[in-house]
């Protein structure tokens, strides 16, 4: 994804010439993404620059928006614009919460919101100033963070207006020679949305979509500003900063073209924080203002420089999803350790039976001391120490699956840059056989391949070998974190065994049974849903694996179509005479492709995952058009009932006159996370 981006300034009206050169000629200079002038009205720009981002944002996507541009240039007009005319946060916000409102997919969405401004290379919470300056800090996965800052969750875009209006009035600014109202700061507001599942099941999907709208300060000359003192403190830092900026913007447009480029994200708190707008996961539009005046002349170049080298710049942009796709194998293995505890349990049990069953042969006494003076409150509380302790330990082992499988997939996304680079490099040296076959000898541009300085490696290559390093990098990260994690389950282990040797010191035998009998039902409980979600799993990879087929038969279908088509027109065109068998096997394709009974058939299994779908399927299309009694059964998992309510309701009513009987036969699982409704339909229709 290249960088978008717009330039706004007064050019329209403009006829001011510096060195020998109009503003307006210098912006044409430069290959204009989209030009937008002083008389242009706000949504027109937020239409060309940001509206088509927040779509993506709902469907997992990072995005970022800034405004950058010498001062006075209409920055802070751009992004907050003023209450009549308001800019693109507030249009963003507005645009966005509609967009969630009108979402059909059954998801739990949240939306977050945090806005900060970087004053003098520090950064203060605009939500919460009281909460001084914050850090910023890299967590494990090498994402930037913000120590300490306040993330409203809101579900209304009211609310959030409001706490946009109150971080505003937080803002530094102040009056300089070039603008009244000069933002002394950077301020970046995000919003994130993210969207779950309603029902947490394997498949559960999360998806996050961040939104950044910065509001840069602007570059200033001291000359032009006439700042003093404290001013021109700010306006230095503010200048480090947007040289930080612009080096990386440099760095990255030339990464493209010849040898990795280093990118210096760590010169500033902006740049840092920007990261993965700049170079990295996040559709990111820059939209650049210039001042009219010739007196701005050089800043207005040098922008349009930046703007110009920004748009070279690609992002790798991928879906923030977090799909739980847990291996069979691993949960194989976590059925395996709860059965071999369940055994140690039981065991267990047996042996606290018979040692009660000789108690009771003693004498009372000896059972009297047997027992100590424990009270019921810490017994239940050991017993709950047993519980969570055991539940921690779950926890544990559900991460070292999704570690593994992050790190399954980071090996997968290696492999395939190997693949790349070495298919690159057989092809290559292939050519050069094939060259050197030809010739009899080495051409120079044999010699210049073998020294290092052939042809040029395409940009893909380049990005191949470009991203091993660091995915190499996060494997290596993956596996700290696993190991720190087997080391924690096996503390917990641990721990759990000192708790149950410590019960069997403190109570009876008789209440060790019963806390052990409950620790295996707890034990089983888990095992029977380990087994169910595994069951579901490998379901769902025959499903996957169907749907494959279907598809390349699908594909195979269309070529055969194709063909089939082709070879009649040919043979019509030169009147050719048919054999009777090839003439009736053309009749039954053609009278199965007019029905469209086998497009019917392919349909209904690509629906059969999607509720609404199917029921909107049943309705719309399906059943007017069948030209035979159809006995019809279906088997479709739900996500919830309401969406089996949806289905039965639309068919029953829809078509109350048509023999159509639905039996729905609904197993309802609910037992923690594990909800789900399985419906059988029957339809008959006469
Ligand atoms: N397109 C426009 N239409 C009307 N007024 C504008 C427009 N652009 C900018 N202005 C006005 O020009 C003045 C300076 O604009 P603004 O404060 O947005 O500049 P800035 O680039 O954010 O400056 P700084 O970097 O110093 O914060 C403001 O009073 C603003 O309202």
């Amino acid at each position: 994804t290249r960088w978008r981006g717009g330039y706004i300034g007064a050019v329209t009206r403009m006829g001011v010439r510096f060195r020998g050169v109009s503003v307006t000629e210098a912006i044409f200079s430069f290959k204009t993404s989209i030009l937008f002038t002083f008389y242009l009205f706000q949504e027109d720009v937020y239409v060309a620059t940001t509206k088509n981002l927040i779509d993506g944002v709902i469907a997992g996507y990072n995005a970022t928006v800034f405004a950058y541009g010498p001062t006075g240039a209409g920055k802070t007009y751009t992004m907050l614009g003023l209450d009549s005319e308001p800019g693109i946060y507030i249009r963003t916000l507005n645009d966005l919460f509609r967009a969630i409102e009108d979402t059909t997919e059954d998801l739990d969405c949240s939306v977050y919101m945090s806005y900060i401004e970087i004053y003098n290379e520090m950064i203060r919470d605009l939500l919460n100033p009281s909460s001084g300056y914050l850090e910023l800090r890299e967590d494990a996965k090498g994402e930037i963070r913000i120590a300490g800052i306040t993330e409203f969750s809101t579900c209304n875009a009211k609310e959030i207006m409001a706490l946009l209006t109150k971080g505003n009035k937080q803002r530094t600014q102040e009056s300089t020679a070039a603008n009244k109202t000069s933002s002394r700061s950077h301020a970046i507001l995000q919003v994130t949305v993210k969207q779950k599942s309603r029902v947490k099941d394997i498949n559960e999907e999360v998806r996050v979509g961040k939104l950044f709208m910065v509001d840069l300060a602007g570059t200033e000359r001291a000359s032009q500003t006439q700042n003093r003192g404290k001013r021109m403190k700010e306006g230095a830092h503010i200048n480090r900063s947007l040289l930080a900026l612009a080096n990386c913007i440099n760095a990255l447009s030339e990464k493209g073209g010849k040898g990795a480029q280093f990118v210096n994200y760590r010169d500033s708190k902006l740049t840092r924080l920007l990261k993965d707008a700049l170079g990295g996961n996040s559709r990111t539009v820059m939209i650049t203002h210039i001042s009219p005046a010739s007196t701005n002349f050089e800043e207005s170049r040098n922008t349009l420089v930046y703007a110009d080298k920004a748009k070279n710049i690609r992002n790798k942009v991928k879906r923030n999803l977090m799909n739980v796709s847990y291996h069979l194998a691993q949960y194989t293995r976590i059925i395996a350790d709860l059965r071999s505890e369940i055994d140690r349990l039981r065991a267990k049990i047996d042996q606290q039976s018979q040692e009660q069953q000789k108690g009771e042969k003693a004498d009372i006494p000896e059972i009297q001391a047997e027992v100590q003076q424990y009270s019921h409150g810490e017994l239940a509380l050991l017993q709950e120490q047993l519980l969570s302790a055991f539940r921690e330990q779950m926890e544990i082992r559900r991460s070292l699956m999704e570690l593994e499988n992050c790190n399954m997939e980071l090996h997968i996304d290696t492999s395939r840059h190997l693949l790349t680079i070495s298919d690159w490099e057989r092809d290559r040296a292939r050519a050069r056989r094939g060259r050197d076959e030809v010739t009899g000898e080495k051409t120079d541009r044999d010699k210049e391949e073998e020294q290092g300085s052939g042809p040029e490696e395409p940009q893909y290559v380049t990005a191949a070998r470009e991203e091993i390093g660091p995915l190499l990098a996060e494997q290596r990260k993956t596996m700290e974190l696993k190991r720190k994690l087997e080391e924690k389950l096996l503390n917990m282990k641990l721990k759990s065994s000192k708790i149950e040797e410590l019960l069997s010191k403190c109570i009876s035998n008789h209440e060790q049974r019963d806390i052990l009998t409950l620790l295996c039902k707890v034990h089983e409980l888990e095992l029977e849903k380990t087994e169910i979600q595994s069951a579901v799993l490998c379901k769902e990879n025959v499903l996957r694996a169907k749907d494959f087929i279907i598809q390349r038969h699908e594909q195979q279908r269309t070529l055969c179509d194709d063909i089939i088509h082709q070879q009649k027109a040919l043979i019509e065109d030169q009147g050719l005479c048919v054999p009777e068998e090839l003439q009736e096997l053309y009749s039954l394709y053609f009278c199965e492709l007019s029905d469209g009974s086998i497009d019917q058939i392919l349909n209904l299994h690509t629906f059969t995952t999607n509720p609404r779908a199917v029921s909107f399927y049943l309705i719309s299309s399906f059943l007017p058009h069948l030209p035979f009694p159809l006995i019809c059964f279906l088997n479709i998992h739900f996500k919830s009932l309401g969406s089996v309510r949806f289905l039965l309701f639309n068919c029953t009513h829809k078509y109350g006159g048509v023999r159509c009987s639905l039996y729905h036969f609904i197993l309802k699982i609910k037992r923690k996370s594990i909800t789900f409704v399985a419906l059988r339909i029957h339809l008959y229709l006469i």
